[in-house]
């Protein structure tokens, strides 16, 4: 495994589609402000024209080869670190970022396509945030919860969110001895309870 740099500062949420990454990623983001912490979320892919293409595909509008999406959202993230206005920018300012996605994400869901390690290698010259919270939920829980939306993503199958959630099991493991801080918490929780870990995490340093 090669050794990544750690960003102090940088915080990512992760989860199935519908695990409740972005509810607990505005939480974390008001919960700071609350305290006066300067603070800014981001999110992958991003708002980039890149981003939209990206949208495009995962949309199925677009049909793109697997590798080519897996090196587009390589291409988003380079921009949305080291692009103006950049994360390592905002880490520079002492502005604290939660991001919602990053590159495990390229792991967990490319890599149902894409050999694991081309992905890997592909996303390798990324640092890592210093802390990752995994939130775990069941497909089939992420799913009743997806059941209001009108349009779905490439990725948004129940088949395919249970072979997500192994990739991100893989990925998990693969980051134990990396020295980022690894968090699993149960997405089953009531929103605020687990905006409440998630508070005492950051809060503590963990
Ligand atoms: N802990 C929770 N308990 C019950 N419902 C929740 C919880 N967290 C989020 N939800 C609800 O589940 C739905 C999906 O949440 P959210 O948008 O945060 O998921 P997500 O992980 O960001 O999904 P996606 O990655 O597909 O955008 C929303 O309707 C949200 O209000
Ligand atoms: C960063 C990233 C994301 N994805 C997938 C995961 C989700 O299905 C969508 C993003 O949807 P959201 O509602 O905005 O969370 O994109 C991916 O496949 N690879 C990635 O690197």
């Amino acid at each position: 495994m090669k050794e990544q740099k750690i960003l102090s500062g940088y915080t990512v949420f992760e989860g199935l589609d519908g695990a409740g990454t972005t509810t607990q990623a505005l939480l974390l983001a008001d919960r700071c402000k609350l305290k006066g912490k300067a603070v800014q979320l981001t999110f992958e892919p991003t708002a980039s024209e890149i981003g939209v293409v990206i949208r495009k595909v995962l949309a199925g509008q677009l049909p793109y080869h697997p590798e080519t999406l897996a090196r587009l959202f390589v291409a988003d993230r380079y921009e949305h670190l080291f692009g103006k206005g950049g994360i390592l920018s905002l880490l520079d300012k002492h502005i604290a970022v939660i991001g919602d996605r990053y590159l495990f994400s390229s792991l967990a869901y490319q890599s149902l396509d894409v050999d694991f390690d081309i992905v890997y290698e592909i996303n390798s010259m990324f640092p890592l945030p210093e802390r990752l919270i995994y939130i775990d939920l069941a497909p089939e829980e992420c799913e009743r919860r997806m059941s209001d939306r009108d349009q779905r993503d490439i990725f948004e199958t129940l088949a395919l969110q249970k072979r997500v959630r192994e990739r991100y099991e893989h990925t998990l493991d693969r980051y134990v001895k990396s020295g980022m801080k690894i968090h699993r918490l149960d997405g089953a929780l009531a929103k605020e309870e687990l905006a409440e870990k998630v508070w005492s995490i950051v809060r503590d340093g963990r």
